[in-house]
């Protein structure tokens, strides 16, 4: 928690509370039902919140801008982004229900109204947005082909929009096919062992035609 107060210095009062507050809710959730790994869970801060807020130091999501977060699984990236980005509106989506489940109850529970999550296969969603996140789901190749046709079109965001995906180890292969993509060391914004081979991929894309 230390580690995010120092990153992020102009948190209000809410939000260090609704980040305080995730501590107490997963590691009861997990007890129930196993949506972070046993192993992890005790460094929640480090290994989830942290991580998803890796994103962040890349791209800043304006106000009413809208972001997907694509299997979202116990609510990362999705759910430490719409902390602290408050006035961007977010969609969780999983395809496992249990997991939903979890991350609805996370939601009432911080009074997020900024955040809704629902049951779905990331190939059946309709609506389009101005930025993807996700957090190790699949490869990028299948990734892309899954999403690729939901980035709106006229998006309102002045920086360009597209996929932001947080990955790990080698990624060469995987983002042949994508000239574009650039990469980010998280080990260069946050100093713990944990970050070392850990990546923000940023695939800007192209407008839907
Ligand atoms: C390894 S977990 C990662 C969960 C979360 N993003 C995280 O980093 O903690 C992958 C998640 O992707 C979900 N998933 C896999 N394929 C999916 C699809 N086609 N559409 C939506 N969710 C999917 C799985 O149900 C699972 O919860």
């Amino acid at each position: 928690m230390d580690e995010i107060l120092k990153q992020f210095p102009y948190l209000t009062e809410n939000q260090i509370q609704q980040f305080e507050k995730l501590e107490s809710l997963y590691h009861d959730w997990n007890a129930k039902i196993n949506v972070i790994s046993r192993k992890d869970i005790d460094e929640l801060y480090t290994k989830h919140v942290l991580h998803s807020l890796a994103i962040a130091k890349i791209q800043s999501f304006e106000e009413g801008s809208s972001v997907l977060d694509v299997g979202t699984g116990g609510g990362f990236p999705g759910i430490p982004l719409a902390i602290l980005f408050p006035e961007t509106n977010f969609y969780l989506i999983d395809v496992i229900a249990k997991k939903i489940k979890v991350v609805q109850a996370v939601i009432d529970a911080l009074e997020l109204k900024n955040v809704k999550a629902e049951q779905m296969r990331a190939e059946n969603v309709k609506e389009e947005f101005d930025f993807i996140v996700s957090r190790a789901v699949t490869n990028m190749p299948d990734f892309v082909s899954w999403i690729k046709n939901k980035i709106k079109k006229h998006s309102n965001h002045k920086l360009k929009n597209g996929i932001l995906y947080l990955k790990g180890g080698d990624l060469t292969e995987e983002l042949a096919a994508f000239p574009n993509a650039v990469q980010y060391n998280i080990s260069d914004f946050f100093k713990d062992e944990f970050f070392e081979t850990k990546k923000v991929v940023h695939l800007p894309l192209k407008y839907k035609a």
